[in-house]
């Protein structure tokens, strides 16, 4: 962990992503990856776990394949009626803030996604109700997170499967954070297999950052993930209720 570096929770913050994070830069992807190991310690990760698990059932939302939380309000095409974060999500998405991951702005929205062994997310692209950068918080157990080509850029020859357009993958190891900006955000689809473990090999870009062997075979327990965002475009709620203040 950088000494220092997740201490502040000031309101304005920094334009330009942290000088302090060019070492987690993941140089064999494409522009631009950041992976930070232990990014949280395991008593703020059992904390963390313990607040998603409080939540209420009807927090949960079902999907195939994987179960959700929404916080912070329902991001739509014509803005995102934003609800405020409880504060034991805001001292996690300060920290990233403060690392100038929104280019100024505060992060004000996290999708809380939980994976039992098996279960996974369709290749996918993040779109653009969100700020161009995507970071994640890993809970519990590991991912292998896959990215693609989109199937337009693959050329009209070739075969056109998923395999063949994964272009590499990334290892979550529990407590890391993830930031994907730039090309990762904006080119390439993500994804997760649904899997009951996953094998590492060469094309994992951040073996060595997330303490890996090519040839290891991970075993998943349940994950929690927290994708934490910045929704640029909100309807302010005391606007629509007649109030001055925003
Ligand atoms: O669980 C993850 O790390 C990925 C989640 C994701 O891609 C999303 O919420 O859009
Ligand atoms: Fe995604």
């Amino acid at each position: 962990m950088i000494k220092g570096m997740f201490t502040s929770s000031s309101m304005a913050y920094p334009c330009q992503i942290s000088k302090e994070l060019e070492q987690y830069v993941v140089t064999n992807a494409p522009p631009t990856v950041y992976y930070i190991p232990d990014f949280i310690t395991e008593v703020e990760e059992q904390y963390l776990l313990q607040e998603v698990y409080k939540a209420p059932k009807p927090k949960w939302t079902q999907l195939s394949g994987r179960r959700l939380q929404n916080w912070g309000g329902l991001p739509r095409p014509k803005g995102m009626l934003a609800e405020k974060l409880p504060d034991w999500l805001l001292k996690y998405t300060n920290r990233i803030s403060d690392l100038g991951a929104f280019n100024g702005k505060a992060a004000n929205h996290v999708l809380v996604n939980e994976y039992k062994p098996g279960e996974g997310i369709m290749p996918h692209e993040d779109g653009p109700l969100y700020h161009p950068t995507v970071t994640t918080i890993s809970l519990g157990s590991h991912a292998l997170l896959d990215f693609y080509r989109p199937i337009g850029q693959c050329g009209t020859e070739g075969p056109r499967d998923e395999e063949s357009r994964c272009l590499l993958s990334l290892l979550l190891r529990p407590r890391s954070l993830l930031i994907l900006r730039e090309e990762m955000y904006e080119r390439l689809l993500h994804g997760i297999r649904n899997d009951w473990e996953d094998t590492l090999t060469e094309r994992v870009a951040n073996l060595s950052s997330a303490s890996a062997q090519p040839g290891g075979v991970l075993t998943r327990g349940t994950r929690v993930s927290l994708t934490i965002r910045h929704v640029p475009k909100v309807i302010c709620a005391n606007l629509l209720l007649g109030r001055k203040k925003c």
